[in-house]
């Protein structure tokens, strides 16, 4: 399971957790302008945007999970096992493989309406990358500043829908996901007016009973609604540091914890990393599972006009803070 999501204050952030029970050694990794995109069926992109994400490199090509070009749009693929169908090569149509699709959309666009326009001849062809890596069953979301929309290809063909919450977790299809939203909008910040009869007295013993209701499990439609209502009531301040604090703080709402998600004897799904972009800025913070300190990597301290990937190992281990020593202590 997966978390995607976007945020504006003065900027805009894009980022996701990443739930899994096991890693395929992902850095965070930027391509730069010159590195050429050969695309397996549509040539070759020489120059285009300079893209930052988290991938796993092999053959020397960025496997991307997530991502921000240097124009600010952001994609993320998430799971979307049983539904996701890629279809044979077809004629007329512009044929990109599953891994292609956010090089071959961040490499060229820097708007959702651009990407709309090009979605309408785009065909998800099923091509894997290779035996080690097969194709994945994934759904994209893709954000910029203003909008957000979801690309699905289901045996119906390429689905994209409007996202106006901003968020992507994964089963069901995403026309489901938004519409299971009615269910709770009775759901509210603020604290309850009881409405349930006029013949009992009621108390608001606690705070927080306005979202008495709001899911609290694991699964992909609870996520949805849960980070949907978070990110939605969200409110913080626009420094970089209120603004990555408030993002790690909606995606914290829907984390896995190791123990609650068995996904076969002994093992566990858990967050893996939690993403958070500033996607004008181009840097791309991220803590992992063990590690809750935030690191950074901006993207403008790279060369963009190289032809060469530049890669960062996570960093996975807690780094602690510690706010005394023995000299310290000792001079008090
Ligand atoms: C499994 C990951 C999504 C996390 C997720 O949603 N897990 C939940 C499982 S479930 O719904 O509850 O079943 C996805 C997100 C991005 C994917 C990776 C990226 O697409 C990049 C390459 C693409 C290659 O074709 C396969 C390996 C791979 C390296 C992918 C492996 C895996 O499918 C990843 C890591």
């Amino acid at each position: 399971m997966c978390t995607g999501a976007n945020y504006t204050t003065r900027d805009h952030y894009f980022g996701r957790n990443l739930d899994l029970e096991f890693s395929y050694n992902e850095t965070v990794t930027v391509t730069p302008r010159n590195f050429a995109f050969e695309f397996r069926k549509e040539g070759t992109l020489q120059t285009h945007h300079a893209i930052i994400g988290m991938a796993t490199i092999a053959d020397g090509y960025p496997l991307y999970y997530d991502a921000t070009n240097e124009k600010g749009l952001s994609m993320a693929g998430l799971n979307f096992p049983e539904n996701a169908d890629y279809k044979p090569e077809a004629e007329g149509k512009t044929n990109i493989t599953p891994f292609e699709f956010i090089p071959w959309v961040l490499g060229q666009f820097e708007t959702v309406a651009e990407v709309k326009v090009a979605l309408a001849t785009l065909n998800l062809v099923k091509i894997n990358f290779s035996e080690t890596f097969p194709l994945s069953p994934l759904h994209w979301i893709i954000s910029d500043r203003e909008t957000s929309i979801t690309v699905e290809s289901v045996r119906e063909g390429l689905k994209v829908y409007d996202n106006p919450v901003g968020v992507l977790t994964n089963n069901p299809t995403f026309d489901i996901q938004l519409f299971n939203l009615n269910n709770f909008m009775h759901l509210s910040k603020n604290p309850p007016t009881p409405q349930f009869s006029d013949e009992l007295e009621f108390d608001v013993y606690s705070r927080g009973m306005g979202a008495i209701g709001l899911p609290g499990d694991l699964s992909s439609a609870s996520r949805f609604v849960k980070a949907a209502f978070t990110k939605l009531n969200s409110v913080s301040g626009d420094s970089e540091s209120e603004s990555i604090s408030q993002f790690f703080q909606i995606l914290g709402s829907v984390a896995q914890q190791r123990g609650c998600v068995e996904v076969s004897p002994g093992k566990f799904e858990i967050t893996i990393y939690s993403s958070c972009c500033n996607t004008d800025k181009g840097i791309y913070y991220y803590t992992t599972y063990e590690n809750s300190q935030v690191t950074a990597v901006d993207m403008h301290n790279e060369d963009l006009d190289s032809a060469a990937l530049a890669d960062y190992p996570l960093i996975k281990e807690q780094q602690i803070h510690t706010a005394n020593n023995r000299a310290t202590a000792e001079s008090r």
